[in-house]
């Protein structure tokens, strides 16, 4: 991390921030007010697992009704000053708040990635993976809720699920003060990105040169080009532990948050199939906690389904394997979909200083950045996104199938350290192809699959819950998957030769992957090649402990999340997300927190137990 971004003058005045101004809610860098803690008290009425989006807005929700005692508990610490720095967005996939999982080995992509093995990044922190992501906020397709009321999970059509985003959002977005599409009163701030670079505006302004719409990608129509929307606060990362736990952390007496405490095993009466407590680790030491109504696991896609088979839930031929009693037979860890990705194209361009260069970040641009501007603000690189529906969609024109997300660089803009890490791309490509461009100004887009027909699953390789789970994820086992984002690419050609990038002397970079160099440079089989090395997720995976009706023989939890067969226990995060939806992940996830809560009040407030 230190190497990438705080050259010597850098590093001083951060940390010299303690007399800098303090945060939206009167706080000074780094806190370790959490970690002091331990659970108050052996029984609560709700423990939650994990503290990501779902997790934080269901401890703020379900503590609001000041009788009921909830506890939080979280694997990882509290974030740093650090980690409210949008541009540093890639350089915590190498620290400690990452989980730093890295998915299987498979001939089918990844090539360009050490041992041809993809990281599957997740945070670890309280705040979860909004605590390390991209802080793009976007919502998805109105088809997509609707797909999931189809599919018979009852109350989450759209237009149910559409006033939950609604009830999160804190909006300041220019122009949309009157949407109907956006609140400016909740507690997750949602704001345009103060910067902007020449080559943004090139890309939006080529795109709708090239027939584009400029829309609101949360607001009616998501087929189109747009500025990014973002979930930060005076251009500071707007956690789910920012806007949802920080608040009240002082003034709810009935909340009790506890970080470093990793959860190793739902507790559940075999014969009653009814879960009462939870038990975790804590420096070193074995605990149990208990509660009257009801876990709730928010541990994400991969340790949710991770802590219902370490529990006895799950396929009873993996749990026989690693020797877990089984609880409740259910396809934990399968239907996981995930947004692969293409990194690439990338393009030069005539201007300077228009791309971003780690080298860039001096003191000016800290005293921006502590001001709510400049470039430090810009999220992890992207500025602009891009839906489209390519020809090979047979779906309706209004719900497209890739996604350009526009970057005014590459992994040569912080010299190959945080980007390139997160890859896990091979030194040896990175020198080859990346390296030239270091210092040259230039931009890439990433072409994201938004509905892939390729899923994977995860599993457990035995039943140490300090031991990683396996994910498979299986990406490009279709090969429609490879055509759709091919088609992805050609429009990011065609945008590339429009007037307005034009202007900017925009070239395709055609240095060739090395083990791509046989194919012609630019031919569909060459971008196929290219395609299956340069494989990134977008950490979207979802559906690995899938949300469907009784009988459905694919699902884990019901349309109430609680999970099938077993009494007093859910999970509410993106892993209860039965197909991927047309958008990034975590807005879902907070409205999800949003929907569960009101689920669950309207469970427990009318029982008298
Ligand atoms: C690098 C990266 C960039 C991303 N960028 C974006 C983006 O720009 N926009 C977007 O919308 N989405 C983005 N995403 C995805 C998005 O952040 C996630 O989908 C979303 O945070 C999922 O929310 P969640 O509530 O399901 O779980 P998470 O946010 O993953 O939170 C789960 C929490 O549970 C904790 N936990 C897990 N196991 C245990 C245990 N055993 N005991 C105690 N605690 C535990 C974890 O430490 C974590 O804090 C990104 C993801 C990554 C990895």
């Amino acid at each position: 991390l230190l190497s990438y971004a705080f050259n010597e003058a850098v590093k001083n005045y951060l940390y010299q921030i303690n007399v800098g101004p303090p945060d939206r809610y009167g706080q000074y860098g780094y806190s370790n007010k959490f970690n002091a803690r331990k659970p108050t008290l052996q029984q609560y009425d709700f423990i939650i697992v994990g503290s990501g989006p779902a997790g934080c807005v269901l401890a703020n929700r379900l503590s609001e009704q000041s009788r009921w005692k909830v506890l939080l508990l979280e694997a990882g610490e509290p974030e740093t000053f650090l980690h409210k720095i949008p541009l540093f967005a890639a350089f915590f996939q190498s620290t400690a708040s990452n989980w730093g999982y890295v998915a299987e080995r498979n001939d089918g992509f990844c090539w360009g990635m050490d041992d041809q093995k993809c990281g599957f990044p997740r945070g670890k922190s309280l705040g979860g993976t909004s605590s390390i992501n991209y802080m793009i906020y976007n919502r998805g397709n109105p088809r997509d809720f609707n797909r999931w009321v189809e599919a018979g999970n009852y109350g989450w059509s759209y237009e149910e699920v559409l006033p939950y985003f609604l009830k999160s959002e804190g909006a300041n977005l220019r122009g949309k003060e009157n949407s109907p599409y956006h609140n400016h009163t909740g507690p997750l701030s949602v704001e345009d990105v103060p910067y902007k670079s020449k080559l943004v505006r090139g890309f939006v302004k080529g795109s709708k040169q090239m027939g584009h719409k400029e829309i609101d990608y949360n607001g009616e129509t998501q087929v189109g080009v747009s500025y990014a929307q973002a979930n930060t606060f005076h251009g500071r990362r707007e956690s789910a532990a920012s806007a949802f736990i920080e608040p009240i952390l002082h003034s709810r007496r009935n909340l009790n948050v506890v970080t470093s405490a990793r959860v190793t095993k739902v507790l559940i009466n075999p014969k009653t199939k009814t879960a009462y407590g939870v038990e975790y680790v804590k420096n070193k030491r074995k605990y149990q906690v208990f509660c009257e109504k009801e876990v709730i696991l928010s541990a994400g896609s991969f340790n949710s389904p991770q802590l219902l088979m370490l529990s006895g839930i799950g396929i009873k031929e993996q749990l026989n394997r690693i020797n877990v009693s089984i609880v409740q037979e259910l396809p934990v860890g399968r239907n996981m979909y995930d947004h692969i990705s293409h990194f690439g194209p990338t393009f030069t361009v005539n201007t300077t200083g228009q791309s971003l260069n780690a080298n860039q970040i001096q003191i000016p641009q800290v005293k921006q950045f502590l001001n709510g501007h400049g470039i430090m603000t810009t999220i992890g690189g992207v500025e602009a996104l891009n839906l489209i529906k390519t020809k090979n969609s047979k779906e309706p024109m209004d719900f497209p199938d890739i996604e350009l997300i526009f970057v005014p660089g590459s992994v040569a803009s912080d010299q190959g350290s945080g980007l390139r890490k997160g890859l896990r791309m091979t030194e040896a490509l990175y020198e080859q192809v990346y390296k030239p461009l270091d210092g040259i100004d230039h931009w890439s887009v990433m072409v994201m699959l938004f509905h892939p027909k390729s899923k994977g699953y995860l599993e457990l390789k035995d039943n140490n819950p300090f031991h990683w789970p396996r994910f498979y994820p299986n990406y490009f086992d279709d090969e429609d998957d490879v055509e759709t984002i091919l088609e992805g690419i050609k429009e990011t050609i065609r945008i590339a030769n429009s007037p307005a990038m034009q202007k900017l002397g925009t070239k395709i970079y055609d240095v060739p992957l090395p083990n791509c160099r046989d194919l012609i440079f630019g031919t569909d089989d060459y971008w196929r090649c290219s395609i299956r090395t340069l494989s990134c997720t977008l950490h979207h995976q979802v559906g690995t402990c899938k949300m469907g009706p009784v009988g459905d023989p694919t699902a884990v939890v019901d349309p109430e999340l609680r999970v099938h067969g077993v009494n007093r226990l859910r999970v509410v995060d993106v892993s209860i997300v039965p197909n991927p939806t047309t958008s990034h992940t975590a807005a879902t996830s907070y409205m999800i927190g949003e929907k569960a809560s009101d689920m669950i009040k309207a469970t427990w407030e009318t029982h008298r137990s």
